[in-house]
């Protein structure tokens, strides 16, 4: 990405001092995407990595992972998977418990909505400890689906959530590395 795009999707993060408690600088994506250019970019690079690529769902974490996941999806011509916060899918379901920066929590996602084979990327709007993502992986494999990557708006380098991804043979993308937790 070019220096000035870089700078358009940084400054429109706010980071936010010990949100939700002490000790955590919360990245903001709610005044990214309320700035038309830097969502639109924003959506825009995370399609270009995976056009082409014969991708047939996209998986998005509930709920900052629907806002981003969605319209890639739409951008790659793939299908959209929303993963939910227990007990909001209405049909038979795969489930997985896993921890975050700031506690744990629980995902699901329909048994039917992914074919054993087919090719899926997950989108979130950022890792941090990779739990989240490692859970939705894990989710994807149960279901014989085949995890080609997870592509992040903002990686926190420092949590070492990559090494989840890495331990599931998934390539990650970020488009911006904040460094500080
Ligand atoms: O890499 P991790 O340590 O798992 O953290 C990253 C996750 O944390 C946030 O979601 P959160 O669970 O706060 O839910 P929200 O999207 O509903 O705000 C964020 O949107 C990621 O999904
Ligand atoms: N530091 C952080 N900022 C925003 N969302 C997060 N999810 C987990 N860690 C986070």
């Amino acid at each position: 990405m070019d220096s000035a795009t870089l700078k358009l999707l940084t400054d429109s993060i706010k980071s936010i001092e010990d949100y939700p408690k002490a000790g955590i600088t919360f990245r903001d994506i709610t005044s990214l995407i309320e700035n038309a250019a830097a969502f639109a970019k924003t959506v825009e690079l995370l399609a270009e990595h995976y056009k082409g690529k014969g991708i047939d769902k996209v998986v998005g974490t509930e709920a900052r992972g629907f806002i981003f996941g969605a319209p890639v999806a739409a951008a790659i011509g793939a299908g959209f998977v929303p993963a939910r916060k227990p007990g909001k899918l209405p049909r038979a379901t795969v489930v997985q418990v896993y921890d975050l920066e700031y506690g744990t929590d629980m995902l699901q996602i329909h048994k039917d909505s992914i074919l054993p084979g087919e090719k899926v990327v997950v989108i979130d709007d950022l890792l941090a400890t990779g739990g989240t993502l490692e859970a939705t992986i894990k989710l994807i494999h149960e279901l014989k689906g085949d995890v080609v990557g997870a592509g992040v708006v903002i990686e926190l380098p420092e949590l070492n959530g990559k090494a989840k991804l890495d331990a599931q043979n998934v390539e990650l993308f970020s488009l911006i590395q904040f460094e500080g937790e």
